[in-house]
């Protein structure tokens, strides 16, 4: 298994360009099993959980070439209609199969995903939205059957904003005969890049960017082209990065209006931060000021992203209070991060960070994604080497992490 080993200490200053979302693509792949046609993708990132979603979908039937960032789907000689637990236990965002295949070809069978390390995860929305569209849906086996002749329009209401609930739904509700109102919808910009494409794919969704999405269903949809928008949590993790390290770092290809909440705690914490276009300059000359928040659905502050700032609280002047009420185990770095001499108290879905002067680098392991990426920005600050364990985690959501980073300065290598 590989590992990380990182010689902290450095500053960060030079380019990066910022990746196309992981949260973006994965529903984009799956909206191939939708049309016969053929969709050309662009910005695609190269990461595991796109090759597994490439494998599960090529499994499938669907055709797929892959070229760098570019992807060709096509979906017309899908015959096999199963998501194995093999492949879905990897990856949760393979649910996202569900809708499409149901609404398609009238038929689905997907392993119910189970808990991962950050909580427990519970699909029982999709399936509540799929059932209200007429489905029928039993649970045996551990697999998710469906069947639905055709899925009719209707109102759906969630009881909690979900994403991937949403892009599931929203999928389905394309190829549905009739209206179908999704209320409580996420807002998420990876959710309103999936409407774009099905958009230039022939649906028509009304509200894209609300919480309520108004899909007229159609008869098929047709080919597209489309480019994944910039992944805005590869984006905030760099941007922690530098400001827990002290830099200037230019990040390209990325926008600065899809991070708001988080480029306004950044700014709190001291970094001085300047955009265009696609562009976010961050630059950051002294040791950080400590930062409270709660995570909250979007445009409020990411989940995704708690872990990268308690890395830089960990240093930061001050004490922090962050909550995170998304998901009921995410706070798994803390135990790592305290281990390389962090200060850090856990009281139910709340941590205390009491900021202290410095982090001594240390053996730690990684235990999901964005603790993941916490370590790696607690081993840039540390004083000596941190090897950090586990690191397929990481490989599952960041683009060439590593060599980003070496690019702009740090002292990081991966042990095969
Ligand atoms: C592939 C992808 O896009 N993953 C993102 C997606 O995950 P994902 O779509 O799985 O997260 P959800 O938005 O669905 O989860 C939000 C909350 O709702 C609960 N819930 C959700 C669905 C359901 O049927 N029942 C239920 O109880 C979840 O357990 C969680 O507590 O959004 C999360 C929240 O922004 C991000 O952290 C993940 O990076
Ligand atoms: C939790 C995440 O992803 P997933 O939903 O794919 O587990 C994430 O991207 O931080």
């Amino acid at each position: 298994m590989d590992k990380l080993l990182i010689q902290g200490g450095n500053r960060l200053s030079g380019e990066i360009t910022i990746s196309g979302a992981k949260n973006a693509a994965l529903p984009i792949l799956c909206a191939g099993l939708l049309s016969s046609d053929q969709l050309h993708l662009s910005n695609v990132p190269n990461l595991h959980d796109v090759s597994t979603i490439l494998k599960l979908l090529r499994q499938m039937g669907l055709k797929a070439t892959q070229d760098g960032h570019f992807v060709t789907l096509q979906g017309d000689a899908i015959t096999n209609l199963e998501a194995p637990y093999e492949m879905v236990k990897t990856m949760r965002a393979s649910i996202l199969v569900l809708g499409p295949l149901l609404a398609r070809f009238g038929e689905a069978r997907v392993s119910l995903p189970g808990g991962c390390g950050i909580g427990s995860r519970p699909v029982d929305q999709h399936i509540k939205g799929l059932q209200a569209m007429g489905a029928e849906i039993a649970i045996e086996a551990g697999y998710i059957h469906a069947k639905a002749k055709k899925l009719k329009g209707t109102r759906v209401v969630t009881d909690m904003i979900t994403v991937t609930g949403t892009e599931n739904l929203l999928m389905a509700a394309t190829l549905a005969d009739g209206e179908t109102v999704l209320e409580n919808a996420a807002r998420e910009p990876e959710v309103t890049d999936l409407a774009n494409l099905l958009v230039a794919m022939g649906a028509k969704i009304d509200g894209i960017g609300t919480d309520r999405l108004t899909i007229q269903g159609v008869d098929k949809l047709h080919g597209a082209e489309h480019a994944v928008i910039a992944d805005r949590i590869e984006t905030g993790t760099f941007l922690c990065a530098v400001a827990a390290t002290g830099g200037d770092v230019m990040l390209k290809n990325t926008r600065s209006h899809i991070l708001d909440a988080v480029l306004d705690k950044l700014r709190e914490a001291g970094v001085i931060l300047t955009s265009g276009d696609d562009w976010i300059r961050v630059q950051m000359a002294a040791r950080p000021k400590a930062v409270s928040f709660r995570t909250t659905e979007y445009p409020g502050f990411p989940t995704d992203m708690q872990a990268q700032f308690m890395a830089m609280n960990s240093i930061a002047e001050g004490t922090s209070h962050v909550t995170e009420t998304i998901f009921e185990n995410r706070f798994m770095h803390v135990q790592e991060m305290n281990r390389l001499g962090a200060a850090i108290d856990v009281q139910g879905n709340t941590a205390i960070i009491k900021g202290v002067d410095k982090l001594v680098g240390a053996p730690v392991m990684a235990t999901d994604l964005r603790a993941s990426a916490s370590l790696v920005i607690s081993g840039l600050v540390a004083q000596g080497q941190t090897l950090i364990e586990r690191v397929y985690h990481l490989d599952r959501g960041y683009d060439e992490m590593e060599r980003k980073l070496s690019a702009v300065g740090a002292n990081i290598e991966r042990i095969k």
